[in-house]
């Protein structure tokens, strides 16, 4: 079996002591964009921080290309685990090549110019004059120059009109596709999520309540409701590996409603 590229094993973490997730298990493969759904508050943003490293986890192991983190932040990033928070990191002061220089540190990567052509019309423009979605693809095209094996994108679509939303994400499917990078996914936009994810998991106070292929979830509404809303059956399945820590399964199983409280 080959190494999942990020492994999160009974992971609970928060703040200050409290718990924001609890016992999550989660695996992600090489060219997988796994979506993490729930309401407010349910744990995503914790979850994607504890798999980044920027938050320890209380309980649990986090490990990404088969080690466990680094205590420094950019030892992972520099491993290629990035982090692309929902504020969008980009200097409103600066140009858009300036902001692409700089996440370039000097390198030539120019894989932005083939999945956001739209960028290239924009280079001398200052970053504090473009549109939510125009700055999203740059905080993109710049989370790319780090060359990212696995992207860790908070709600990039916060703010964006659809149509922006319907031309971001199609960029984050071609990346697991064209380059094999790994992709966590939070998103509001749970039919958009679903329509691009191999996988998805569903949070509901810190918890996963459903896990399973995207393409299940979008056949059963029902059941992304009652786990959505924490009314999920209390039924958990054993998994035919027998291991009953893994969260996610693989396309071609059904979905699994996970025991919730
Ligand atoms: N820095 C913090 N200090 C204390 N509690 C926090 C902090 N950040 C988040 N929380 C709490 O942790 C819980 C989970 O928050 P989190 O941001 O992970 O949820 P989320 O699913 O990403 O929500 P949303 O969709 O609203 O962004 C919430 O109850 C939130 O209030």
């Amino acid at each position: 079996m080959t190494t999942p590229l990020l492994r999160l094993r009974g992971v609970t973490a928060g703040y200050a002591g409290i718990p924001a997730v609890r016992d999550l298990d989660l695996d992600l493969a090489e060219g997988e964009v796994l979506a993490l759904l729930g309401p407010n508050g349910a744990g995503k943003t914790t979850t994607l921080l504890a798999a980044a490293g920027v938050i320890r986890p209380m309980r649990g192991t986090v490990e990404a290309f088969g080690r466990p983190l680094h205590r420094r932040l950019e030892r992972n990033a520099r491993a290629g685990l990035i982090l692309v928070p929902d504020t969008r990191g980009v200097f409103h002061g600066l140009t858009v090549r300036e902001n692409l220089a700089l996440a370039r540190r000097g390198g030539r990567d120019r894989t932005h110019e083939e999945l956001f052509p739209a960028l290239a019309g924009l280079m001398s423009r200052r970053c504090g004059l473009l549109s939510g979605g125009e700055q999203q693809m740059l905080a993109l095209a710049k989370a790319l120059a780090g060359r990212p094996r696995v992207l860790l994108v908070d709600e990039m679509s916060m703010g964006l009109a659809p149509v922006a939303v319907q031309a971001l994400l199609p960029a984050v499917r071609s990346l697991a596709d064209r380059f094999g990078v790994g992709v966590v996914l939070v998103e509001q936009h749970i039919d958009l999520a679903l329509s691009i994810a191999d996988r998805a998991i569903v949070l509901h106070h810190g918890r996963a309540t459903l896990a399973g292929p995207a393409a299940d979830l979008r056949a059963d509404r029902h059941a992304v409701a009652e786990a959505y809303f924490g009314t999920a059956p209390n039924t958990l399945e054993a998994p035919p590996d027998g291991t009953d820590r893994q969260a996610a399964r693989r396309p071609g199983e059904h979905l699994r409603h996970l025991r919730a409280g």
